[in-house]
């Protein structure tokens, strides 16, 4: 596979161009990681981590070779990664200049093999998500954004990703595989024109709307910043919006990097929200 390069005419300033290339080589590199265990015969070895949440060699050996290549890119840019910080491994954020890394989001749909998972990798500048790649390699997808969205998508020419407006006939919502059944949804919904509802694996629900192909994703469950500080980088840049329960943007580099419940949306309509139960407040006074 030959990397992949944002060709000259999509409008990208010389300095973002490198960091896109650098970002698209790296994000390939490690989804053909991935998908060597992926594409292996026979169950997926998972192991449990003091969370509960699962983990495979896929995420161990994704994040390595990230954390190596970053290192080299960037040496003087700290990572925070899903993994090493699970085993406490967090580096200081002092400078507000990081990577936040998740090498396998969606480890559950890896594990399912449905193709729903993606490698997340984000650079936040004082809090805000400032450049970004999500690469999908079971899809042959990739959303890689600075200060523009460039969208690949194998077999298809690269098109520069944006939000659409809301149809005529309503939003095209979409959810977790996982988080999408719960009662803060459908009273959310409730004053809402949805035209259909659509469920989708890790951050891939961001990008579809970023895409323009669907509109609206509530996350009323929780999720942590490396599930969303790449894609949210890719929303932004593609015009979109990830906003909290106030309305304001979502910020990074929070206490335990514990994101709060959130709305991704391509119009913005959602001057925030009130949930009907409480749990997002618990979530952070946890927090
Ligand atoms: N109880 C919990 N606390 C924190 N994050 C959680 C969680 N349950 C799920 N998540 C996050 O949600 C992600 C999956 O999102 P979705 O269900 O929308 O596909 C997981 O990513 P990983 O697969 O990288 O662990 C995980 O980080
Ligand atoms: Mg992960």
């Amino acid at each position: 596979m030959s990397p992949l390069q944002i060709p000259a005419e999509i409008p990208v300033h010389a300095d973002n161009r490198d960091l896109m290339n650098a970002l698209l080589m790296i994000a390939q590199r490690a989804g053909e990681i991935v998908m060597e265990v992926y594409n292996r015969q026979g169950e997926i070895e998972v192991q449990t981590k003091d969370d509960a949440s699962p983990v495979t060699e896929a995420d161990q050996a994704a994040e390595a070779f990230i954390l190596g290549a970053l290192n080299t890119v960037t040496p003087d840019i700290p990572v925070v990664s899903e993994e090493a910080a699970s085993k406490g491994e967090i580096p200081s954020i002092d400078d507000g200049l990081f990577w936040l890394v998740d090498p396998l989001d969606g480890t559950k749909e890896f594990i399912n093999r449905n193709g729903e998972f993606t490698v997340n990798i984000g650079l936040i500048e004082n809090g805000v998500p400032v450049a970004g790649v999500v690469h999908a390699p079971a899809k042959g997808q990739t959303w890689v954004s600075a200060d523009l969205c460039v969208f690949f998508e194998e077999g298809y020419e690269p098109i520069v990703a944006q939000v659409r407006s809301i149809p005529e006939e309503g939003a095209t919502v979409v959810a977790s595989r996982r988080h999408g059944d719960n009662d803060d949804l459908a009273a959310f919904l409730e004053s809402r024109k949805v035209y259909e509802q659509i469920s989708a694996g890790s951050s891939l629900k961001i990008c579809l709307i970023a895409t323009g192909r669907a509109d609206l994703y509530p996350r009323f469950g929780p999720t942590m910043e490396w599930d969303t500080a790449a894609a949210h980088a890719v929303l932004l840049a593609a015009g979109g919006h990830l906003s909290d329960a106030d309305g304001d943007p979502l910020t990074y580099g929070k206490h335990n990097f514990r994101n709060p419940y959130f709305v991704a949306e391509g119009e913005h309509l959602d001057a925030g929200f009130d949930l009907f139960e409480d749990d997002a407040d618990e979530e952070q006074d946890e927090a």
